[in-house]
């Protein structure tokens, strides 16, 4: 549904200074029905990339396939095939919620009464019924993000970019707007994100690409990703009497990465590639080496851990 190769872009912020490169070569494909996003810190290049996506900006070299429109050749195609929600979103404070989704509508093109209709029908989906015809200044942050997604969609696209959806709001608001991304997804929307926000992009997902000086640095699942970086951690509770022989036993098993003793001979915390193929073997060790676990417990990684691994300014966005 989107496909890039070698996108770039350079910026000159004033005559004679030196150009930033914002964003190197991206070469990114999201599938139809995906969600995924680009996470990275701050001037890693994302809004960048995501404006370029969006005919806002136009590359310096590269390709792109948007929806299945040729992002240079045919940008008026790529754009009614597309919603956009910009950082600051697009709400105006004066204006109601009915009254900008009518208006949205009918910029599209589409006609007065039917725009009415679309924009019920948006009201209801988003839940804005109850405060429709509020002005928008009125609303709390996480309702006037709720209407900036309405907007992005009202002309029902194929794939929406989505920048930033969440930054400032609290965690009952984000965990709406994140039900609301899910529900489009549900509906076969193909969405493109970005975020600063690790517990977003693990929660929301599909697909995770991690953007660092302007280009894709790794990319997978938040599952692979957090397991590329440090596998998975079994701890092994034992009884004190059996710790020796259980880390003779399980310090053999090649599936067996790195072996540490917990503190006051409780068990063993062990580092494996992957704790389902692991598990099975650890315990037929202990057996045989007579020893029974009392707890085994499994520990994934966290993003946060993949993120300052793999990007050089982890620390700062975090
Ligand atoms: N219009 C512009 N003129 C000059 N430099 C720009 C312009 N837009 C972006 N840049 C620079 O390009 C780089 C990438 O910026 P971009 O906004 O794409 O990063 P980002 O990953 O979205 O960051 P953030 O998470 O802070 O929004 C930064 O160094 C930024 O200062």
């Amino acid at each position: 549904m989107i496909v890039t190769k070698g996108l770039r872009k350079s910026f000159q912020p004033r005559r004679g200074s030196q150009a930033v490169d914002a964003v190197r070569a991206i070469d990114l494909t999201v599938d139809e029905g995906e969600v995924y996003g680009l996470l990275g810190p701050n001037g890693a290049g994302k809004t960048t990339t995501l404006r370029m996506l969006a005919t806002l900006l136009r590359p310096d070299g590269g390709d792109a396939t948007v929806a299945g429109a040729d992002l240079l050749a045919e940008p008026g195609e790529v754009r009614r095939r597309i919603g956009y929600v910009a950082q600051g979103g697009g709400t105006t404070d004066g204006a109601s919620a009915r009254e900008e989704l009518v208006l949205q509508a009918r910029m599209h093109g589409i006609g007065k009464a039917d725009a009415r209709q679309r924009a019920e029908g948006a009201l209801e989906a988003f839940g804005l019924t109850e405060f429709a015809d509020r002005r928008c200044r009125t609303y709390s942050g996480g309702q006037r993000r709720r209407v900036d997604l309405a907007l992005g969609v009202i002309h029902r696209p194929r794939v929406l970019f989505l920048d930033e959806p969440t930054v400032g709001l609290d965690p009952r608001s984000r965990a709406q707007v994140w039900a609301e991304i899910r529900r489009l997804r549900a509906d076969g929307m193909t969405v493109l994100l970005t975020t600063h926000y690790l517990e977003e992009a693990d929660a929301l997902c599909d697909r995770i690409g991690i953007v660092d000086h302007g280009e894709i640095v790794t990319e997978g699942t938040p599952e692979q990703l957090k397991r590329e970086i440090s596998g998975d951690v079994v701890t092994v509770g034992l009884p004190p009497a059996t710790v020796d022989a259980a880390q003779a036993a399980l310090t053999r098993l090649p599936c067996v990465r790195r072996l540490e003793r917990l503190p006051d001979e409780t068990g063993l915390r062990l580092h494996v590639e992957e704790a389902a193929l692991a598990v099975p073997q650890l315990l037929r060790e202990l057996a045989a080496a007579g020893t029974e676990p009392e707890l085994v417990q499994l520990q994934r990684p966290s993003l946060d851990d993949v993120f300052l691994a793999l990007t050089s300014r982890g620390g700062e966005a975090a």
